[in-house]
């Protein structure tokens, strides 16, 4: 069976890992992964996601069970030949120190024959796609910051054009600012690229940013759920998993709501918080009109594609309870109340669970 439209990219059947000092890693893991997308394998330390993820370009064989990449038996391919043909990125971005970023990243293309000139050439096309300036190429990695080199990682991990990338923690390692940076970048690289992504981290909210699958699990390497985020937010399968995805799951469901549906009215008219705006009707601040002082609170005006949470958010600071709504360019459109949030909030939490159900 050849990959293509709706088929699976990687099946794992019964897949089972014992390492020989005893330990199961993963236990009779069945789950079925469809081309194109990303599943982030989430868990507690020890629960056997980073084993998972090297079963499937053959790091880590599996002691019974089989693993199938593109319809074929891992076990039936030459591993070398199989690894080169699945990007693999890993925290730290585990880079060649002594080699430039671009040679690093033209590793692959260059193991497969390319010729210097042609893997020269995609790396230096692959260092911007990732959002990495022209010059970064000559330096070593460690004359980069910690987020450059994870991008880097990516870029050597895509250079071959790869249909299945495994990524075990990339982000890990970098502050969370950079780390939502590299997130907001892979999301964009994957809308162009929509490879079949597998990704390890401890993070569930990354999980539930980034996929579009997630499958929890326990210790003793124990598959718990595989689900989309809403549905695993909505109807946890158990008390393990709802107890993983924390107290504030019902509001992590909102983080994958936008504001769009949300209707709109126009600023009341002799309401003791006033809207000032710009000259371009761009809001500035409310306003205290009641204050003698003129006290002023600082607005952060959302757009349709902002979070209901950030408008849950932003409603609870607003001292008026409402959020400001504007378009593309900043420009005011309308407000929204605390209530009409709270009710789109309500009307997403039973959505979510009656189409699980
Ligand atoms: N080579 C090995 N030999 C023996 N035991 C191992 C080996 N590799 C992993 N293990 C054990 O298998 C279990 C699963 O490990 P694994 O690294 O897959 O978990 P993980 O979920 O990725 O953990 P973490 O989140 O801490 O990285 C752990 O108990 C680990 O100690």
């Amino acid at each position: 069976m050849q990959p293509g439209k709706g088929l699976l990219m990687i099946q794992f059947d019964k897949a089972h890992k014992r390492f020989p000092n005893g330990t199961t890693a993963v236990h009779d893991l069945t789950l079925d992964l469809p081309e194109g997308g990303v599943t982030v394998l989430v868990g507690s330390s020890g629960c056997g996601k980073t084993t998972t993820l090297r079963m499937i370009n053959r790091m880590v064989e599996p002691t019974s069970g089989s693993i199938r990449v593109g319809g074929k038996d891992v076990l039936e391919q030459d591993a070398a030949e199989l690894r080169r043909s699945i990007g693999y990125v890993i925290q730290q971005a585990g880079l060649f120190p002594h080699r430039t970023v671009l040679d690093n990243i033209a590793t692959v293309p260059l193991l497969l024959g390319w010729g210097r000139r042609k893997a020269r050439a995609r790396a230096v096309e692959l260092l911007e796609t990732v959002g990495l300036a022209a010059d970064a190429g000559k330096r070593y990695p460690h004359q980069l910051s910690g987020g450059q080199q994870q991008r880097v990682g990516v870029a050597r991990a895509l250079a071959a054009d790869p249909p299945v990338l495994l990524m075990d923690e990339p982000f890990g390692a970098v502050d969370p600012v950079v780390r939502t940076q590299l997130q907001d970048e892979l999301l964009r690289l994957q809308r162009e690229l929509n490879k079949t992504i597998v990704f390890v981290t401890h993070d569930i909210d990354e999980a539930v940013r980034l996929g579009d699958r997630i499958a929890v699990f326990r210790t003793g390497g124990h598959l718990v759920q595989c689900a989309s985020p809403a549905e695993l937010l909505a109807r946890p399968a158990d008390a393990f998993v709802a107890d993983f995805l924390g107290a504030e799951r019902g509001l992590k469901l909102l983080s994958l709501t936008t504001l769009e549906e949300v209707a709109q009215g126009p600023a009341p008219e002799g309401a003791r918080w006033q809207l000032t705006l710009d000259a371009g009707r761009r809001p500035l601040a409310w306003r205290d009109s009641e204050s003698k002082g003129e006290a002023e609170i600082p607005v952060r005006p959302l757009r349709d594609s902002d979070s209901l949470l950030s408008a849950l958010n932003e409603s609870i600071a607003a001292p008026s309870g409402l959020v400001a709504r504007v378009d593309a360019d900043g420009v005011l459109t309308g407000v929204t109340s605390r209530e009409d949030i709270h009710a789109r909030a309500g009307q997403v939490h039973s959505a979510a669970s009656t189409v699980a159900a």
